[in-house]
């Protein structure tokens, strides 16, 4: 994996030993690589060298860390978001509001207005009813949003079905067959100018087929709304570029791959392309640092207990998902195991019967690919406090989000007065 390689027979961060930063700030704790962070980035944007002025609004939900977010602004990236506390993260972490899209189904008013506020570049609107909505909001305020629609093209996206977003039941977007009028609604409407159209129709996408589908029907859409007089100078295509996770599986797409089959479909569009990528940028820049508690044998199981849970990677347990197990300091066999945390739930397991390098109690291991959708997913359940995250950027490291803790965690309760006899 990039810039996660073994040296002296351990396992490295950039020029980063990871067993000296497990002793330096405890276990788990997440570790991110600068350095492939900005890789990926500067890939990706390569890969569309050959539009005219993309827009590359990093998906804040993917890696919302203050300091993922200002390495990709030095670079020029924008930001996608779907929340005012993700707009703030994202001016917080030095991305301009010209570079900042605004997505989500249920923006509320003080969000809409928030957003206005703060100069955001476009909102993805997923409703007749949220147009209707930001129009109050924007002519009140006397400012005029940029909006554009988010499609929903009924495209199966073959990805997990908690992760697909662009099929007809899914919640996102206003269907093709409705799109039409929702434009000469927002035509209507003061406050409000939809100039764009938008797509994303799911998450690790593993293929470009069903992203080829979607963004032809987009096409197609254009061509007719500007039959019918709209004036349409965008197209936001999205986010759902998968990484690969499980080293048996094929490997997904190339950002190369993606970016001359978006040349291809949209040729003659003649829009600025905006894209949302998370996972991609960030997925593979990512590890959880966990440390072997103790191992339970005997039974018809193998539990390698670790000080890592769900609450603090919860993908494994909500969509079965696959991350591979290193040992940082591997021994010379290996063994079946099943790995678990201390959550008392047995969903909170992290590997079925996998195959891993043998491991001792007080061994460090890694979970691999958890840039993404890792710490930003983090609870505090069964009262665990929230892990801390490290940057490394070559020999450097830095806590860009410390451990809570067990105070703070529990300071958090406001104990209702009548218990204290007021
Ligand atoms: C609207 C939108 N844009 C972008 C993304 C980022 O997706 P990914 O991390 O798969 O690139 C998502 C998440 O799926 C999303 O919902
Ligand atoms: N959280 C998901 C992806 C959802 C993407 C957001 N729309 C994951 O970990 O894979």
């Amino acid at each position: 994996m990039d810039h996660f390689d073994y040296r002296g027979g351990v396992l490295h961060a950039e020029d980063v030993n990871l067993e000296a930063l497990a002793a330096e700030v405890g276990t788990p704790f997440y570790c991110y690589s600068a350095a492939t962070i900005e890789r990926h980035y500067r890939v990706f944007r390569e890969a569309l060298s050959a539009l005219d002025d993309p827009l590359v609004a990093y998906a804040v939900k993917a890696n919302p860390n203050q300091s993922v977010i200002a390495t990709l602004a030095k670079l020029g990236a924008g930001a996608d978001v779907v929340s005012i506390g993700e707009v703030k993260r994202a001016l917080a972490g030095g991305v301009p509001p010209e570079r900042i899209v605004f997505s989500g189904v249920g923006k509320t008013a003080d969000e809409m207005a928030a957003g206005l506020d703060d100069g955001i570049y476009q909102f993805n609107v997923e409703s007749e009813t949220e147009v209707e909505t930001l129009s109050a909001v924007a002519t009140r305020l006397g400012r005029t949003a940029a909006v554009a629609f988010r499609l929903n093209p009924d495209v199966d996206a073959g990805t997990h079905a908690k992760i697909s977003t662009g099929k007809a039941e899914n919640k996102f977007g206003i269907p093709m067959e409705r799109a039409g009028a929702a434009y000469a609604l927002a035509a209507r409407l003061p406050g409000v100018e939809a100039i764009g159209v938008a797509v994303h129709i799911g998450s690790q996408l593993t293929s470009l087929a069903p992203l080829e589908r979607a963004f032809t029907r987009v096409g197609t859409f254009i061509t007719e709304l500007r039959a019918a007089g709209h004036r349409i100078e965008r197209a936001d295509l999205g986010g759902g570029l998968g990484v690969p996770y499980d080293p048996s599986l094929p490997e997904p797409p190339t950002p190369a791959e993606y970016g001359a089959m978006v040349a291809r479909l949209t040729q003659g569009w003649d829009v600025r392309l905006i894209f949302e990528p998370g996972r991609l940028i960030v997925g593979n820049a990512g590890i959880l640092v966990t440390r072997v508690v103790r191992l339970k044998t005997g039974g018809t199981t193998c539990f390698v207990i670790v000080d890592a849970a769900m609450n603090d990677l919860l993908r494994p347990s909500l969509y079965d998902a696959y991350h591979s197990i290193q040992a940082v300091r591997p021994r010379n066999d290996r063994i079946t195991a099943t790995v678990v945390g201390p959550v008392c739930e047995t969903g909170d397991t992290f590997a079925e019967g996998r195959e891993l390098d043998s491991v001792e109690e007080g061994d460090l291991l890694t979970f691999m690919t958890a840039g993404a959708y890792g710490a930003t997913m983090a609870s505090t359940y069964n009262s665990r406090a929230l892990t801390p995250e490290v940057m490394v950027s070559a020999e450097r490291w830095a806590v860009i989000r410390p451990r809570q803790s067990i105070e703070a965690l529990l300071a958090l309760d406001h104990p209702a007065p009548w218990l204290n006899g007021d």
